[in-house]
């Protein structure tokens, strides 16, 4: 059976809810084979990350090329990156083996507040990672770092979103979840020569952990499965809007969301 393939470089969550283990089971529910490189192991539960340990370099190196040698991604996301050596590996074996259906989530700081990208690092995504990326799904925070501009207008949103793609990314797309408008939670996207905006209603919930990674995992699998990225937005936003709404009730902090939700509920068109 031939089947398409994802692959995430990011961090894994103990917890489940973020990280490897939220794409993995975002491509499954996409119909997605999945493949992970992992670039750190976190100690991580829904109240907060308890501990960071990183793979060399190296050791993400290798696992890439073992993937890369053998495995063909059909796209690539990548989430947690945590310092800039692991940045510039990924970013070179991404360049060598030309896999260029690329997904950047910027990952930088975890809900509860802890650093998840060293803040050294985020120059290295702008020189590396970013110019080879077709989309790249930062949340306000992230762009504010990113473009260095404070985002607290949609005027801001919108010069922030150029400014990204002015770095080489193709699309830019500005998550709402820290965006108060007050029942929507919309996010922008700049392809290059338009804006639109990706329709959402905001759910009163504390179960929003991992909401990002899966997100940018929904739009890595519908490119997998040769979507356009505009009908990959479209989609991601659907599975992330049903993930949320389903939110699972696990642990006493945020909960994760509900991967299967959006293929439960009916939605799904294939
Ligand atoms: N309360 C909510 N209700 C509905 N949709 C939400 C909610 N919070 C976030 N989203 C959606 O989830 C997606 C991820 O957005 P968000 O801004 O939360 O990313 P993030 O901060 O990078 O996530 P994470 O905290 O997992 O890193 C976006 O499509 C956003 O609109
Ligand atoms: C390994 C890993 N990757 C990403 C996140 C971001 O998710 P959130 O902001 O919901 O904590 C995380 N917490 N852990």
């Amino acid at each position: 059976m031939q089947v398409n393939k994802a692959l995430t470089i990011a961090g894994s969550d103990s917890g489940g809810g973020a990280g490897i283990q939220s794409d993995l089971k975002t491509f499954q529910e996409l119909n997605v084979y999945g493949m992970s490189a992992v670039t750190a192991v976190t100690a991580q539960n829904t109240r907060g990350v308890h501990g960071i340990y990183p793979v060399t370099a190296e050791g993400v190196t290798s696992q890439l090329e073992a993937i890369g040698a053998d495995l063909r991604p059909d796209a690539v996301k990548t989430g947690m990156l945590f310092n800039k050596e692991i940045i510039e590996a990924a970013a070179g074996a991404i360049k060598n083996f030309g896999w260029n259906n690329l997904v950047v989530d910027p990952v930088m700081v975890a809900k509860g507040g802890s650093i998840l990208l060293e803040e050294d690092a985020a120059a290295a995504l702008k020189e590396w990672l970013i110019p080879l990326a077709k989309v790249i799904t930062p949340n306000v925070p992230e762009a504010e770092v990113l473009t260095g501009m404070k985002i607290d207008s949609a005027e801001k949103r919108k010069k922030a979103a150029e400014i990204l793609c002015g770095i080489g990314a193709d699309i830019t797309v500005i998550k709402g979840g820290h965006w108060n408008e007050s029942d929507l939670c919309s996010d922008l996207v700049y392809d290059g020569q338009e804006f639109y905006e990706l329709d959402g209603k905001r759910v009163a919930t504390k179960n929003t952990h991992g909401t990002g990674c899966t997100f940018s995992a929904a739009i890595t699998a519908e490119l997998a499965i040769g979507k356009t990225p505009k009908e990959a937005l479209h989609t991601a936003k659907q599975f992330i809007q049903a993930a949320v709404e389903y939110g699972i009730e696990a642990g006493s902090g945020h909960g994760p969301t509900n991967h299967w939700a959006y293929r439960r509920l009916g939605n799904a068109k294939r």
